[in-house]
């Protein structure tokens, strides 16, 4: 029987933290007691984070299959992991938000009552962890000293969500240490229950603090630090407080007089967000030494310091980023991370034996698909393409200590961005908070042919919270607004679109590398050394203000990726004034009113 610490067989014995007896942990124990009885597990196995629990972990589920070994030369202590076939994404249809009343959890988010989301799940928990063991996983979101730091607890039966969250967060005994300190923690319940798409349920009880996940082993779904608590209880627990938990990446500009400031920016998926976040300068920038620094590529949770800035962490300690795409031409820094000590899920394999997925371009090809046949492209790809890779974000060259820092760092911009093939300049300057606000409120991205559905729709994203806002949309947007207050140095707020096009559908802006030219000029904007020709959607950059040595940009280029088209703006403010409409009757009147202003001076 595999267990390097299991604390009882027989789970009627109380199953007390190692050492805890008497100490503040008293309610981590009675609830771990509390959902023993009713999983009714074999074994009880408290996490430490120890290499040596990793290893023993890793070992059994190479014995039991969980975990495919990779080639050792090529990519060390690296492994696969296959999900059920029909397990390979979030399920925004069975997520729910369990708040007293439903108008708090709003239009955004599916609702049940508590009493019937515990009843509901408690049902599917009775039982199910009979011959399996029961891991308790203590972690911290952020570093253990950070005062902007917040812990949870994660009950699971899967040891794959284990392995991960050592990854993905600060996991076992530091944080378990902490949470007899502070004696506040998340809670999260999961269990892979029977893989059955019929049977799976994610529920959100922010009131509570408290998360039940079933019948999912895949990411968001299972490892209940990142989505489940670092966003939807977070940004519930945030609106409270008074912080923010944000669906953006941190990264840091450094120019080369050494100075470093650092960005928070949202996207909704395949705008390439991993890949801003661990930008390599184009060669002339590098050579004069500017750099970018990796401070996160998901989450961002950022809180007002005692000067009035915005100080910001990022929760995670790795990346749980989309394997296909990724290559040493649009992200050097991710490939170079993910050469050993990575866990990838649901992508290929070449004929001995190394990780490949769609766009790795790196001269191998693989001989088994994602599902564990032989691949063949007239059947779909040889990666899911949602297949990830789970790896340390110190494993990163771009990453920066400053991530470690417990007072987080300041936020100089904050950036919104999406795909738009039209109307969309290159980059835009709200003129202040409440106009970035409504920037952010309207962000809009067309979807592609990764995503499901039709390529090319554009639809509305939020700040890329829809799916992940714990609480009432419209109460979200208001807690935004309600920063803007005196002594505030609140960061400036841009938009950026990397994906213009022309006429003859070809992409207008070179990207990846080039965009350190956009991050420069909000630099420069928010020290007050750049001018702007101003417009009524906002400040855009005068042509000669944006450093474009080494690239030629056609006059068409130039005319849309600066250009402001009236009419165009005049369609598209009338479909936002729409869109602020379907969250309803909360919606913050500021809002509403900096829409029309914006609107009336477009028809002068
Ligand atoms: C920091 C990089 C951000 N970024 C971009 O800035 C970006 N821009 C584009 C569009 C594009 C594609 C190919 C080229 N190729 C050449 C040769 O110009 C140029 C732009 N794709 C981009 N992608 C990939 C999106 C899918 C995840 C991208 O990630």
């Amino acid at each position: 029987m595999f267990a390097v610490n299991a604390i009882s067989h027989d789970v009627s014995k109380p199953a007390v933290a190692p050492g805890s007896e008497g100490s503040k942990l008293a309610a981590l124990n009675a609830w771990v007691a509390e959902v023993a009885a009713l999983t009714q597990p074999d074994a009880i196995h408290w996490c430490d984070g120890s290499d040596a629990e990793n290893a023993s972990l890793i070992a059994r589920m190479q014995a039991d299959g969980t975990l495919i070994k990779l080639n050792e030369k090529t990519h060390p202590n690296s492994w696969l992991h296959r999900s059920h076939p029909d397990d390979v994404a979030r399920v925004e249809h069975l997520t729910f938000v369990c708040t007293r009343e439903q108008e708090d959890a709003g239009p955004n988010n599916h609702w049940m009552s508590p009493a019937d989301g515990h009843k509901q799940m408690d049902a599917l928990f009775a039982g199910c962890m009979k011959g399996r063991t029961m891991y308790v996983i203590p972690y911290c979101m952020g570093p253990i000293e950070s005062p902007l730091s917040r812990c949870g607890v994660e009950i699971t039966d899967s040891p794959y969500v284990v392995a991960n969250m050592r990854i993905m967060t600060r996991m076992g005994a530091p944080a378990l240490a902490r949470i007899e300190r502070e004696g506040k923690f998340v809670r999260g319940l999961h269990s892979i229950g029977e893989l059955d798409p019929e049977r799976r349920f994610i529920m959100h009880f922010p009131e509570e603090l408290t998360i039940k996940s079933y019948g999912s082993g895949y990411g968001g779904n299972a490892l209940l630090g990142k989505k489940c608590h670092a966003l939807r209880i977070a940004s519930h627990q945030a609106r409270n407080e008074g912080w923010l938990a944000e669906h953006m990446l941190i990264l840091g500009l450094e120019n080369p007089q050494g100075e470093t400031h650092y960005v928070a920016a949202a996207f909704p998926s395949a705008c390439g967000k991993t890949n801003l976040a661990m930008l390599i300068p184009p060669e002339g920038y590098r050579a004069q030494g500017w750099k970018v620094w990796t401070v996160g590529d998901d989450i961002c949770w950022m809180r007002p310091g005692a000067d009035g800035r915005l100080y910001a962490i990022n929760p995670e300690a790795g990346f749980f980023g989309v394997a296909p795409g990724t290559s040493d031409k649009s992200n050097p820094n991710a490939l170079a991370s993910i050469q050993h000590d990575t866990i990838f899920t649901n992508v290929g394999v070449t004929a001995d034996n190394q990780p490949w997925w769609e766009g790795l371009d790196n001269g191998h090809s693989p001989v088994t698909d994602w599902r564990g046949n032989a691949y063949d492209a007239v059947k779909g790809p040889a990666a899911h393409p949602n297949s990830r890779f789970t790896v340390s974000a110190r494993q990163c060259p771009s990453y920066s200590e400053q991530a470690e820092n417990p007072a987080g760092v300041p936020i100089s911009a904050i950036v919104f961005g999406g795909r738009r093939a039209s109307l969309v300049p290159l980059v835009f300057e709200a003129r202040d908070w409440k106009h970035g606000v409504l920037v952010g409120a309207a962000m809009g991205s067309e979807t592609t042919a990764a995503a499901t559905g039709a390529v090319g729709v554009m639809r509305r994203d939020p700040m890329a919270m829809k799916p992940f806002c714990g609480y009432n949309f419209a109460d979200y947007f208001s807690h935004w607004l309600s920063f803007d207050q005196n002594g505030a140095k609140l960061p400036k707020i841009f938009h950026v679109n990397w994906f213009r096009k022309g006429d003859d559908g070809k992409f207008l802006w070179p990207g990846f590398g080039d965009n350190l030219r956009v991050l420069e000029w909000m630099i420069q904007r928010v020290k007050g050394e750049a001018g702007s020709v101003e417009t009524p959607i906002g400040h855009l950059p005068n042509q000669g203000d944006l450093n474009l040595d080494g690239i030629t940009l056609s006059e068409e280029a130039q005319a849309k990726l600066f250009g402001f088209d009236h009419a165009g703006w005049q369609t598209e403010f009338a479909s936002i004034g729409e869109y602020l409409e379907e969250y309803g009757p909360r919606m913050p009147q500021a809002l509403k009113d900096e829409q029309q202003r914006i609107a009336r001076s477009l028809e002068g």
